[in-house]
């Protein structure tokens, strides 16, 4: 039998028994938070997570054992407490929060929810239905060493959404195919030959030197026609007729591309100019200069490039057996044999550009935005979850300001950090403001009703099933019901009537979130211009792209940093790609605001109020 202890706030031990929460996740957070609640004292309890376990799942989610590899988490973590707590009603579901299953209804059965997801799309889903029932949330993630819980509640704090997300770091596309410079530049490179050569092919992805690189425009230097041999046949119909012999394509992508690159001489003024490289030429360095003190596992080692040659021919003819059978592979960091060509091809690649090569590890790490999880992390965060449960059950909500963990010592020699107050909502925020509205800038000419649907409205605003109305007009422009409106998908925002001034009533019955989206014109200028924008006020638009405006005028000033916004807010440990979401075994994070967030957070105040 398990009883509340007696260190708990006398109010909130009172609370406890007759509470009914619902866990969401039962990975790493998830089953450290269920082992919280049961030895404390909870007594109904539901637990949903569509994902089973993996045996990389068994060092740290302590809920499931190797007998359990392959079933459901949800499940197992159910018997695994009720082993342990037999006295608690416990139910669990192997599915996706996402179903329409757990709409507003379900939700409302539950005095508290508990976050433990791993991917945006999730978590804005929940987000969107605690605040539709009025429900304090809790929401927490880990990336690495690092960790955080907050606390969410309707018209108390702000939503998960009211500040925006840091989005995944991109690079442009001429320094990816043109003047790589860091190891990064050479791993994404190899990614996108991956695909071009066994993937989806994917236009954006070329890997062919960019004719149109605006640094390496002279006048009479290159002409439009002369394209050498980069772009006469599509690189998939080529790599057929050569029959993925390795020789050919090592030659093209690392020996001709490289010259015809060489001929843009603009690029190579100011950079060390690249060293194209013959196969057979790269089969006889066998040499690796560089001394490595200790490193004994050969994944981390530094190889010759002649073993990166041999590791490009023996993938290249694996990924060519596995695609015989399939209309195109799927670049995966758990697929040994595709780690290891894009390790091949980013080694060989950064020999050419003179770039410090990288170990297979390091590649495989870098190329699936890996971070290992850290149990301790997942077991802090999960105690702050636990104790903010029992703050909220009292309605203490001046207790549960946000709270950081951070690798190193913050503050005082501390590794937690709380926030001084709680976070106001963005009065701008289209999802917790009374009236949610955003205003997007796209040519009606051109969307799609089909772009504006997965691009606009699912991607961008995180709806699930959208039905989409034109105001004034009555015109059902998208239904969330099959076989309504496909007819519409093809046409573009203006064969619909919607122009610019259009007001468009978005509905989403999934998550009981309604939006009013007015539509305004625009027409991209520049190649690198988004196909579309959406801003809650277009007093915002018109700001930023001033800054812009200054910022490219006057290049040597320094933004002033707002110490709290940039160390705490624009650390974004929810960062798992939407796209692979569950399915991923290891977490994502935007490197360039991770690494700098330590040197920022000694600006937080620190009050760690930790007894309930
Ligand atoms: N839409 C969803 N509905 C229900 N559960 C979800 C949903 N999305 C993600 N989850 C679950 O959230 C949990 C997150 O836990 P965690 O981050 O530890 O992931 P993991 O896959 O177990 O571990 P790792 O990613 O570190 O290998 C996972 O068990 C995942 O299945
Ligand atoms: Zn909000």
């Amino acid at each position: 039998m398990t009883s509340v202890p007696d260190s708990i706030d006398p109010r909130a031990r009172e609370m406890i028994p007759k509470c009914k929460i619902l866990v969401i996740g039962a990975g790493g957070i998830g089953c450290e938070v269920l082992k919280n609640l049961a030895l404390s004292g909870f007594k109904d309890i539901e637990i949903i997570d569509l994902d089973t376990i993996d045996v990389s799942n068994l060092n740290r989610q302590f809920l499931f054992r190797k007998e359990h590899v392959g079933k459901p988490k949800a499940i197992v973590a159910r018997e695994s407490i009720l082993a342990h707590s037999p006295d608690i009603q416990i139910k669990a579901y192997h599915d996706s929060i996402l179903s329409s299953d757990y709409g507003l209804n379900f939700f409302r059965k539950f005095n508290l929810v508990l976050n433990a997801l791993d991917n945006r799309t999730a978590r804005n889903h929940v987000n969107r239905l605690c605040l539709a029932a009025d429900l304090p949330l809790i929401e927490s993630g880990t990336a690495g060493y690092s960790g955080q819980v907050e606390f969410i509640k309707k018209g108390i704090t702000q939503c998960y959404e009211c500040q925006p997300k840091a989005t995944e770091k991109t690079f442009p596309g001429c320094t990816i195919r043109n003047t790589p410079s860091e190891p990064v530049h050479c791993i994404v490179w190899s990614k996108h030959l991956f695909n071009q050569l066994f993937g989806e092919e994917d236009p954006d992805q070329d890997v062919s030197p960019d004719m149109e690189d605006p640094e390496a425009k002279v006048e009479g230097q290159i002409s439009e026609t002369d394209t050498g041999n980069v772009k006469r046949l599509s690189t998939r119909e080529w790599i057929k007729e050569i029959d993925y012999d390795p020789e050919k394509l090592f030659n093209k992508f690392f020996f001709d591309d490289i010259n015809y690159l060489l001929k843009m001489a603009n690029l190579w003024k100011t950079r060390t100019a690249p060293k194209p490289l013959l196969y057979k030429d790269a089969e006889k360095m066998t040499k690796q200069e560089k001394v490595q003190d200790n490193v004994t596992i050969r994944e981390m080692q530094l190889l010759p490039i002649a073993e990166y040659v041999q590791m490009f021919r023996d993938s290249v003819a694996t990924l060519k057996q596995q695609l015989d059978n399939k209309n195109h592979l799927v670049w995966d960091k758990d697929d040994n044999i595709a780690v290891d060509f894009v390790a091949a091809c980013t080694n060989i690649r950064a020999q050419i550009f003179s770039i410090e090569p990288k170990s297979r590890f390091d590649i495989k790490s870098i190329a699936g935005n890996i971070i290992p999880a850290i149990a301790t992390a997942n077991a802090i965060t999960a105690g702050l979850v636990v104790l903010f449960a029992f703050r909220l059950l009292v309605e203490q909500y001046e207790k549960c300001n946000f709270v950081y963990l951070r690798p190193k010592s913050i503050h005082s020699r501390n590794i937690l950090a709380a926030d001084t107050t709680l976070p106001k909502a963005n009065p701008n925020c289209y999802v917790c403001s009374p009236e949610p509205f955003v205003n997007v800038f796209v040519t009606v000419e051109k969307m799609t009703v089909l772009e504006f649907e997965s691009e606009v409205l699912k991607k961008h605003l995180n709806m699930i099933a959208p039905d989409v109305v034109l105001d004034g007009k009555g015109v059902v422009v998208i239904s969330s019901e099959e076989g309504e409106t496909e007819v519409n998908n093809s046409k573009s925002l203006s064969e619909l009537g919607i122009v610019d001034g259009s007001i468009l009533k978005c509905d989403d019955f999934v998550q009981n979130y309604s939006l009013t989206v007015a539509i305004n014109q625009y027409n991209p200028l520049e190649k690198d211009d988004p196909i579309f924008k959406v801003v809650a006020n277009p007093e915002d638009l018109k700001a930023k792209e001033e800054e812009v405006k200054n910022s490219k005028e006057d290049t040597t000033s320094v933004p002033e940093k707002d110490p709290v916004k940039v160390g705490i807010s624009q650390i974004d440990i929810n960062s798992e790609d939407p796209q692979e979401g569950p399915s991923c075994k290891k977490r994502k994070i935007e490197y360039a605001e991770a690494e700098d967030s330590d040197d920022d957070l000694t600006e937080v105040p620190v009050t760690i109020p930790m007894s309930p």
